[in-house]
């Protein structure tokens, strides 16, 4: 059984790559998927369903957790995977992008972030310390640093600026994390806005407090595809290569690929669930929004050869019954369904790396999922 934070490369495509690695409760198979479940759980699944669609590692947030139920109270209960009865792999936000996307009131300074509730309006102050304190009470096995997501169109002062903070509570958030004694990782957070040099000068500072992983930061933020895409494939190749690399928040199917593509080894995106909620439906062969009248009458499943319960069980027509009559069940079926997809996305992803064909795979989904499309 190898550490906690082994990261082994297997057969790689170009700059895409798979891997393995391992944590403190499994191993986990990149380039992977990571379901979002902020506030312990991955809203309308259950752990089992989550094992059944092929999830190996989720989310969970330091901002929800810390507001409610506590950290400590989590902690009481036995850890975050006691208590929401998952035993996979967790990886935990540090709050700060939560921070700034939900709470009121926010200041920003050495010391940290002071920001009120968005639940009770109470104040809090989420320092690198307290938020390596508050992961390590939840139990999580990989933990990232607390950062400043630079907003989108910050100059270049700003970002400069911001770069040396986020690098400084990077150093603290190691220092507060006694190296790899219960095996859980941390993973350090490259910003430097939408500057190739400061990205660099970021990727450097934090390569020299060697972490167990690094994702690029500061992305999906509101840039066009062309903006992303120029800082993925400039910073990407800076990041270890012997390392787990994270692109936070992205993506739809074809930020996937480019991601993949780069050289990122993790992902994670509210859009299978939150587009569960809207009745946007993925499948390999595009997208389909199930509230669509030509649905009206169809008995066909969603997706002929999609293992998902919703896609054995029930036609189109009853999903677009479901959501037209807003039924909860119409909620839990759609997760059900696009987590699968993306589950096997990325399965097949893999295998078309290992198998030296990933462009053709790359150039196969775009086509289901034009520009426009994502
Ligand atoms: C959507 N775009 C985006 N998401 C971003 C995120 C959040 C990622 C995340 C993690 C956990 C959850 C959980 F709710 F499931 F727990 C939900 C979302 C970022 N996070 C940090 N720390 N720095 C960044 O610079 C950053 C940039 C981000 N762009
Ligand atoms: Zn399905």
């Amino acid at each position: 059984m190898n550490l906690p934070g082994t990261f082994t490369l297997g057969p790689g495509d170009g700059s895409a790559r798979t891997g393995r690695l391992t944590t403190a409760h499994g191993e986990i198979e990149t380039p992977v998927f990571m379901p979002v479940g902020t506030q312990g759980t991955v809203k309308s699944l259950c752990p089992d369903d989550l094992r059944t669609i092929g999830a190996r590692i989720i989310l969970g947030n330091t901002y929800h957790l810390y507001l409610r139920p506590g950290d400590e109270l989590v902690a009481k209960m036995g850890g975050l995977h006691r208590f929401m009865a998952w035993d996979g792999p967790i990886l935990t936000d540090s709050g700060g992008f939560q921070v700034f996307s939900l709470s009121g009131l926010r200041r920003i300074t050495e010391e940290g972030v002071t920001f009120s509730s968005h639940i009770d309006g109470s104040k809090h102050l989420f320092s690198p310390e307290k938020v390596i304190s508050i992961e390590r009470n939840l139990g999580s096995d990989i933990m990232m640093v607390l950062d400043e997501c630079v907003p989108y169109g910050a100059d270049r002062a700003y970002t400069e600026k911001s770069l040396g903070l986020t690098t400084r509570w990077a150093t603290r958030c190691r220092a507060a994390h006694a190296p790899l004694d219960r095996g859980q990782l941390l993973f350090g957070i490259v910003q430097g806005g939408f500057f190739k040099d400061l990205r660099a000068e970021s990727a450097r500072q934090l390569i020299d407090l060697a972490f167990e992983g690094y994702a690029l930061g500061g992305l999906s933020v509101g840039e066009s595809r062309a903006e992303m895409y120029d800082i993925l494939y400039d910073a990407t190749p800076l990041l270890p290569a012997d390392k787990p690399r994270y692109l936070m928040g992205v993506g739809a199917p074809r930020d996937l690929l480019a991601g993949m593509a780069a050289g990122i080894d993790m992902f994670d995106c509210v859009l299978p669930t939150r587009n569960a909620r809207n009745g946007t439906l993925f499948t390999f062969q595009g997208k389909v929004n199930i509230k669509r009248a030509e649905y009206r009458e169809d008995d066909s499943p969603l997706e002929a050869d999609c293992p998902c319960y919703a896609c054995r069980t029930f036609s189109k027509a009853y999903l677009r019954h479901l959501y037209v009559a807003r039924e909860l069940l119409s909620y839990r079926l759609n997760t059900l369904h696009n987590l699968t997809f993306f589950s096997r996305f990325m399965a097949q992803a893999r295998q078309a790396i290992r198998e030296g064909r990933f462009e053709a795979f790359r150039t196969a989904m775009e086509a289901a999922y034009p520009e426009t499309d994502a």
